[in-house]
């Protein structure tokens, strides 16, 4: 009966993703903040951490980019894509007019900016800890209203003053589980490979070099980001995603040529993706577990003289 530490308190996004992958019987954990939500799993109070990575209007979550580099390290092992639409939920009987102040978390304030200029244009925006904490807010009295999932109207007793708003149509936020290292995921023919690297700053094309040993070996990189190293300026952890899994011949050849060439390499999880690849994520000729097999064997013959 694994537990899962989400990203709370109840009624957010993360709650909902975490949802998706729960069975029946596991327990779910509201936690205040990303970081305290993987120290749970750290602790061993967790199982597995929801968190949120990157959505497609905002882009990278930085607190969660930033809690995975540092510390004990964590896996993922599943990711969870979900469809982002927000519901605005206001104190009962509270009317549009009178709404003066209005909370969220700042991805969600940034993916209905039209929405709140054209229709609470006169109120002042306020960051919150995230979606559900900014309803918290708003029955303590913090804040007139809150941009949320439209799952916290179910938890908070507050009136829903709109809902299904959205300013991108098609808007998702994908999602994480990880937890402490252990037995991977098996290959699906459809997964994703994270890493964190740091590079020496002071060498020339080095993020090139890089991004050419996942090229050469006919990986597709599916994002790319960078964090500050945050002592000084010029100095950053570069976070790759890319198709394929660790078990297999080309990506486990990709990563210990990137070990190689960086500082430092974490390995953030290899997990089956949640939507497909835009591009076809078999092996070409010259790439495959058989090729690297075939290769191996060869080297070995002319290493031990039976061959060449
Ligand atoms: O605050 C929440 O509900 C979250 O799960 C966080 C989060 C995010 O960090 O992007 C998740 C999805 C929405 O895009 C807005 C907020």
């Amino acid at each position: 009966m694994p537990s899962i530490a989400y990203f709370g308190p109840r009624g957010t996004f993360s709650e909902q993703a975490a949802r998706v992958h729960a069975g029946a019987d596991d327990t779910l954990e509201p936690m205040r903040t990303v970081p305290a939500a993987l120290a749970a799993v750290r602790a061993g109070e967790a199982d597995l951490a929801c968190v949120p990575v990157e959505n497609s209007v905002e882009g990278a979550v930085s607190a969660t980019m930033d809690a995975l580099a540092v510390d004990e390290p964590l896996v993922a092992v599943a990711e969870v894509v979900l469809p982002v639409r927000f519901s605005v939920l206001v104190r009962p009987n509270l009317t549009a007019d009178r709404v003066r102040t209005v909370a969220s978390h700042p991805h969600a304030l940034a993916q209905v900016q039209g929405w709140l200029a054209a229709n609470l244009p006169d109120a002042a925006q306020t960051a919150a800890n995230s979606t559900a904490a900014a309803a918290v807010g708003v029955l303590d009295g913090s804040w007139d209203a809150a941009v949320t999932a439209p799952v916290a109207a179910t938890h908070y007793p507050l009136d829903v003053l709109a809902t299904g708003i959205a300013d991108v149509e098609g808007a998702v936020t994908r999602f994480l589980l990880l937890r402490h290292p252990g037995t991977l995921p098996g290959p699906t023919g459809s997964d994703r490979t994270s890493i964190v690297v740091t590079a020496a700053a002071e060498r020339t094309g080095v993020l090139a070099e890089l991004l050419t040993e996942l090229a050469l070996r006919g990986i597709n990189l599916s994002r790319i980001e960078s964090r500050p190293l945050k002592g000084r300026l010029g100095q950053y952890r570069f976070y790759l995603d890319f198709d394929g899994h660790v078990h297999e011949q080309r990506v486990g050849d990709a990563l210990a040529a990137l070990h190689r060439r960086c500082q430092h390499v974490r390995f953030l999880g290899s997990y089956p993706r949640a939507e497909p690849s835009p591009t076809s994520t078999a092996a070409a000729a010259g790439n495959t577990d058989a090729d690297y097999a075939a290769a191996g064997e060869w080297l070995a013959a002319v290493r031990n003289g039976t061959g060449g």
